[in-house]
């Protein structure tokens, strides 16, 4: 698959997402580069995500130590990669994590003239610059872009700068422009945002509970999302997804009511990149269902807060559901837990995991992602992670053999706010519309008739069973 197979607005089904072929003519050949200072670097994800992003890796250089200031490696293996690259032809070292702006020029300084360097952070921007899909997520995709350019290009200034006072970062128009884009970017952003916000209380209003699925990227959200939406999509309310228009106006509004992005899985990272809203009937609760863009462990937290459609469905979420691949080893559920909570930072409701993809670990498997679930949840700090203290008892799922679904819903049903009541009114006119008004917020969970009254059992979203309670209530007794 070329890069630009990867930007066609075809629905997932129609897409290859197969792995990159390392012999595709198209992928730009590069080396993997990792450092860690515990456990020897595994550079599996890495290259999972530099062959989705359309590279080719022809050669690795690992290494355990502390971090060099220069080079974020040691000097001895910077040149090792140096060699590497140059004999492998690379135009491109993938950094398997963050690099400061010095590093990133240092190493640029040491490889070979045009070797391109893609630390983490840099490679995720690509993979979402390939598939950015609506227009909050361009939106979001370019603060996040600037967010990460800024310091490099304060460095680059300084580089040049050198003695010359006027040539001083702080001064330069480059920085400047950057500086002003990044402000309008969050402009239109806080106006997405507010424009979320608002429909979101129309929404509660309206009766529908909000459930946000989150997680690590691939873990499984939309495959889950897709199993639990009803037929009916509820295209105003995601980031629209479906080809972008670019003459549109950018506040955010009036995506086309056809235009809803599909609720795509693939086997690969950022699969979503926009987040989708559907309704779904989940233990008998009438929701949305907002799916959310992954989580990648090793972004900067302030590329994180770019996201914002994403963060914020998730902490507004009257329950947000956080899936974690049970198919995963013990260190990479640690990790990608970790990351997601950390990203996540609070919600305002409850959260439940799920731990999907139960069907490809056995009992013991499941056992096991159970247990490491739980040894990462209490290794976490809630003062850095406050969600923690949100978390519900963790559900096994697999959405391929339904393994969990139904107790799922149980568990969404139980974290939603739920207030009952019964009340009677004289049966007339004025009881008969408070009734139908309760019946389209879905709080009606039984109706008996007597002779001159209509008893009502009301269950539902505390403000809107309080509301129904007061028209019941108004209603005239003769
Ligand atoms: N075996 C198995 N595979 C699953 C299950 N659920 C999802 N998958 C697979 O996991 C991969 C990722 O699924 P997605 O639903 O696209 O994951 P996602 O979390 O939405 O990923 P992003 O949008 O990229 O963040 C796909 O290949 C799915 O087919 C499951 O219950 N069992
Ligand atoms: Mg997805």
């Amino acid at each position: 698959m070329s890069r630009d197979d990867a930007t066609t607005n075809e629905t997932a089904e129609s897409i290859d997402t197969s792995p990159l072929d390392p012999a595709d003519p198209d992928a730009t050949p590069a080396v993997v580069a990792a450092r860690s200072e515990g456990e020897p670097p595994d550079t599996a994800e890495i290259r999972d995500l530099a062959a989705a992003a359309g590279y080719a890796v022809v050669g690795e250089v690992t290494q355990r130590r502390r971090e060099d200031p220069t080079y974020d490696l040691g000097r001895g293996k910077a040149e090792e990669l140096m060699r590497l690259a140059a004999d492998a032809g690379a135009e491109a070292v993938i950094y398997d994590g963050g690099l400061s702006p010095g590093q990133t020029f240092s190493l640029g300084d040491l490889l070979p003239s045009g070797t391109a360097v893609i630390d983490r952070p840099r490679l995720a921007l690509e993979l979402f610059a390939d598939a950015a899909d609506s227009r909050a997520a361009d939106r979001q995709l370019e603060l996040a872009r600037l967010r990460y350019e800024l310091p490099r290009l304060r460095e680059a200034v300084a580089r040049d700068a050198s003695e010359d006072v006027r040539l001083q970062p702080e001064g330069d128009s480059r920085v400047l422009d950057v500086e002003k884009r990044i402000e309008s970017a969050e402009r239109a952003l806080d106006e997405i945002a507010d424009d979320r916000a608002a429909r979101r209380a129309e929404r509660r209003d309206a009766g529908l509970d909000l459930v946000a699925l989150a997680g690590y990227t691939n873990a499984g959200k939309s495959t889950l999302a897709r199993r639990l939406a009803d037929e009916v999509d509820d295209p105003e309310f995601g980031d629209g997804g479906g080809p972008r228009d670019a003459d549109r106006d950018d506040n955010g509004e009036g995506e086309p009511a056809d235009r809803d992005g599909p609720l795509a899985v693939a086997d690969r990272p950022f699969e979503t990149l926009s987040t989708t809203t559907r309704r779904a009937t989940v233990g008998g609760r009438r929701a949305l269902l907002t799916d959310t863009v992954g989580f990648l462990d090793g972004l900067p937290h302030e590329s994180v807060r770019s996201f914002r459609t994403t963060i914020d469905a998730i902490r507004a979420a009257d329950c947000a559901v956080l899936v974690v691949d049970a198919s995963d080893d013990r260190a990479d559920l640690r990790r990608k837990l970790t990351a997601s909570l950390s990203a996540i930072e609070a919600t305002d409701g409850p959260v439940i995991p799920v731990l999907s993809k139960a069907d490809e670990v056995g009992a013991d498997g499941l056992a096991a992602a159970v247990e490491a679930y739980e040894d990462a949840v209490a290794d976490l700090d809630p003062r850095d992670a406050p969600v923690v203290d949100a978390l519900r008892p963790p559900v096994p799922v697999s959405v391929r053999d339904g393994t969990g679904l139904a107790d799922l819903a149980d568990a969404v049903a139980d974290a939603l706010p739920t207030a009952t009541a019964t009340v009677e009114a004289p049966n007339g006119g004025a009881a008969q519309a408070a009734l139908s008004w309760a019946y389209d917020r879905g709080v009606v969970a039984g109706v008996d008739y007597g002779s001159e009254t209509v008893a009502v059992e009301l269950a539902g979203r505390p403000d809107v069973v309080a509301e129904a309670e007061r028209r019941f209530a108004d209603a005239p007794s003769s």
